[in-house]
């Protein structure tokens, strides 16, 4: 193995003690704290695992945290009033719907109760067309910390050609808009994508969002790539990402793990657009790209 392994773990813990420090500064100077909703409806065991240590990491970083726990047979009327409700409450900056939501809800009409400038995971298609025209709005999380992760690695990112593969609204799209804005060369792949493997062959940069165990191989690289790897598939054995690791890392630069590389990025994140919406909400100053 030749490639660097990027510490997104590392990462996350130092963005979430700045989070912390500013928040503090926040109350400080408003007189509250930034608060986060989060609400999951259902009992997915996973999601429940994601939405407790979102609470936990939102009280570590000073933050309120306001947790709403659903049933899973709750009405699409019952969860868009309680959307209604998180939009008007002052204490409330962020509001998040755990996704998936249980299959007899209408998903898209969730997402488009939220006020989207209450909307910390940047899913609103307002916050889309934000992104996509340079205007201020939320970024969705994940994709935010691939960038962060790719700054941090490779400083300057305009000029490289970059291969992002999977096009979700929750990661593939917005990750391209990112990267695009970055001033890199971007190729949005996805499953009806001819000869994938010659356009990885090309890229200085490599994401990988397709949700299939190992589906990029090391064979596909350009040597010295840099490669983030957004899946989390559990298989017999443990989690694995959508990057074939071992081959992978034989002719990558650099490399994101699975487990301890995007994941803990995407509630580091969270915070960070939690403390954004506070201080937009209240009129208070931030220097939003050092944070
Ligand atoms: N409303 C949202 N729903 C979902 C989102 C989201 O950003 N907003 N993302 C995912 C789940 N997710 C957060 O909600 C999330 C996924 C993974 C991790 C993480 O830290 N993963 C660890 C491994 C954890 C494990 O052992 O299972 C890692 O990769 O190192 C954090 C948050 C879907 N829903």
């Amino acid at each position: 193995m030749t490639a660097q392994i990027i510490d997104g773990k590392a990462f996350a813990a130092a963005l979430r003690a700045r989070v912390g420090g500013v928040a503090t500064a926040f109350e400080t100077a408003s007189g509250r704290k930034a608060g986060l909703a989060v609400v999951l409806v259902g009992e997915d065991p996973a999601s429940a695992v994601y939405v407790r240590s979102k609470g936990k990491a939102t009280l570590a970083a000073n933050m309120a945290s306001f947790e709403h726990k659903l049933p899973a047979d709750t009405a699409q009327a019952d969860l868009i009033a309680l959307v209604d409700r998180l939009n008007a409450d002052p204490a409330v900056d962020g509001i998040l719907v755990q996704l998936p939501l249980p299959a007899h809800l209408d998903e898209q009409a969730v997402l488009l109760r939220i006020n989207p400038n209450k909307d910390v995971d940047g899913f609103h298609p307002v916050n889309a067309g934000r992104l996509a025209t340079g205007l201020p709005g939320f970024v969705p999380c994940t994709p935010l910390g691939c960038l962060m992760l790719l700054q941090d690695q490779l400083g300057d990112l305009s000029g490289k050609e970059a291969v992002v593969i999977g096009r979700s609204n929750i990661v593939g799209k917005p990750m391209a808009a990112l990267l695009t804005a970055a001033s890199c060369t971007v190729t949005l792949a996805h499953s009806r994508t001819r000869d994938l493997a010659a356009h990885v062959s090309r890229a200085d940069i490599v994401v990988a969002a397709v949700g299939r165990a190992g589906f990029v191989k090391g064979e596909w690289l350009k040597p010295g790539a840099t490669v983030i790897d957004v899946g989390i598939n559990r298989v017999e054995g443990g989690l694995v990402g959508d990057v074939e690791f071992d081959s992978a890392a034989c002719v990558a630069g650099a490399i994101t793990p699975v487990p301890g590389g995007v994941g803990p990025m995407t509630i580091a994140c969270l915070l960070r657009n939690t403390l954004v919406a506070a201080h937009r909400n209240a009129g208070v100053e931030l220097d939003e790209a050092a944070l």
